[in-house]
């Protein structure tokens, strides 16, 4: 059996061995299939990257259907002890049941280890069939808060003691009288804190500033949600001013120099400041944003969002580039250094065990791995492998039903053609 080492966080930073431990759960329905498919890559990749002088060594954790089947358990403690020690983990897609039944796994996941960023690049490969004009214009990179929110589950069934007791107490002790529907309503609760959203913005102008980014944009509905999503915005901007000073300019300074000196100053600042490389920190409301982001992507570069925008933002900008098969993600606890990557989509059950999804999303979750434990050689290949894959047109079926002369292949068949492709590029 093939040993390996832990990946380990030395003062901050992440310390990858040459022969990494990284579990991995394969994940329901298509799960199994693009797993395989990317695995095969991602190995290819390493291999021939560093001509046999590092390697993962894959160790299979259980959830969701299988882990049921095996142990009678949905999310073993294992699963999590495991990944808790190993740092690294990556996953296919799991179900969850819509209106009962167990809580989402993927979630759980993401609030056992507190992977508070939830890492969505999005980005147009070459030839890809998109629904817009011009899609090599969406390159955008989401941090979605990934703990917080609606998100989190606190939700009670209409109907329940539960839900009656919180709306008699929203009633008798805040003198809530907007509650249109009491005894056949529901009750979900929205958590949204001071402390969550700086960690979710810190992170994002961090990476901005990282990889020359121009812009960082906190979107939100504040003008509804005051409380929640507008703090958001007010913690957002705050946060930018106190930590990265001179690095940023916000339009909430903007604001402040129009107020005190007019337009024409504010005019002149911020493009002074763009001009001098600083980060722009501005903000969109959430309605408006999905508007823009259609019809002028170029003006949009780091969003920092909350859970539940940030889950219909990944899918709507995923679909700008071609759609939910290219769409990869990871959820990242930046001081810990634990980090599970995904897929943004989910099992597409219908598709399950026919070898016909496109694995490029996991692939290039696979990819973002990479990156993260600093094999960057290795994620680049898998990269232009598959950038030139798709320049073939040799496409798996979402891709090949849109794109004119495209040969549809499998899911395997679409993983091995990647791996051809790198020797190519590698003469
Ligand atoms: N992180 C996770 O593990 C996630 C899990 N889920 C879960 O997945 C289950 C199914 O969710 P559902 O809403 O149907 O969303 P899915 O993302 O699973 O699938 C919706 C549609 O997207 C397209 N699609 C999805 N994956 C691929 C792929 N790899 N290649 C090409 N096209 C793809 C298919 O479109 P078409 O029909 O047009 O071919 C598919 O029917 C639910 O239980 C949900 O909770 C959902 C999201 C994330
Ligand atoms: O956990 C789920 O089933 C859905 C999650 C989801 O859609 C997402 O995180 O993008
Ligand atoms: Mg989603």
């Amino acid at each position: 059996m093939m040993t390996g080492e832990k990946m380990t966080m030395v003062d901050g930073t992440l310390v990858t061995p040459d022969r990494p431990v990284i579990p991995f759960i394969e994940g329901d329905g298509t799960g199994p299939d693009i797993w395989r498919a990317a695995k095969r890559v991602i190995d290819a990749a390493v291999a021939k990257a560093y001509q046999g002088s590092k390697e993962i060594v894959w160790k299979e954790v259980l959830a969701g259907e299988k882990a049921f089947n095996q142990t009678g358990e949905w999310l073993p403690q294992a699963t999590l002890d495991t990944i808790e020690q190993y740092l690294i983990a990556i996953k296919g897609p799991l179900t969850t049941p819509i209106g009962g039944g167990i809580r989402s796994l993927n979630v759980a996941l993401r609030q056992e280890l507190d992977l508070y960023v939830c890492l969505r690049p999005v980005r147009y490969f070459n030839g890809v069939p998109s629904p817009v004009k011009h899609p090599e214009k969406t390159d955008m990179v989401i941090f979605r808060e990934n703990t917080e929110d609606i998100y989190a589950g606190i939700e009670f069934a209409a109907g329940t003691k539960e839900a009656d007791t919180l709306i008699a107490y929203l009633k008798e002790t805040f003198g809530v009288s907007n509650i249109r529907f009491p005894e056949t309503s529901g009750i979900g609760i929205k958590p949204i804190s001071k402390d969550g959203t700086e960690r979710l913005v810190r992170s994002a102008i961090q990476y901005a500033l990282d990889n020359q980014r121009t812009s960082v944009t906190l979107v939100h509905k504040g003008n509804i949600m005051k409380y929640t999503e507008g703090a958001f915005k007010q913690w957002g901007y705050d946060l930018a001013e106190k930590e990265f000073g001179d690095a940023v300019f916000t339009w909430q300074q903007y604001d402040q120099i129009k107020a005190e000196q007019g337009v024409e100053a504010a005019d002149a600042q911020q493009a002074e400041a763009l001009a001098s490389g600083k980060i722009l920190v501005k903000d969109a409301i959430a309605d408006i944003f999905l508007q823009q982001i259609l019809t002028r992507p170029d003006e949009f570069d780091v969003i920092a969002t909350m859970n539940l925008n940030g889950d219909y933002i990944s899918d709507a900008l995923a679909a700008q580039v071609g759609g939910i098969g290219i769409a990869p993600g990871a959820n990242i606890n930046y001081v810990t250094g634990h980090a599970i990557f995904e897929a943004t989509h989910g099992t597409a059950p219908k598709y399950a065990n026919l070898d016909k999804v496109n694995p490029s999303s996991v692939i290039l979750s696979g990819t973002l791995m990479l990156t993260h434990i600093g094999w960057q050689e290795a994620a680049d290949l898998i990269t232009k492998a598959i950038e030139r894959t798709i320049e073939n047109k040799t496409v798996t079926y979402d891709f090949a039903r849109l794109l004119d002369g495209a040969t549809e292949v499998s899911c395997s068949g679409f993983a091995d053609l990647v791996i051809e492709n790198m020797d190519e590029l590698l003469k």
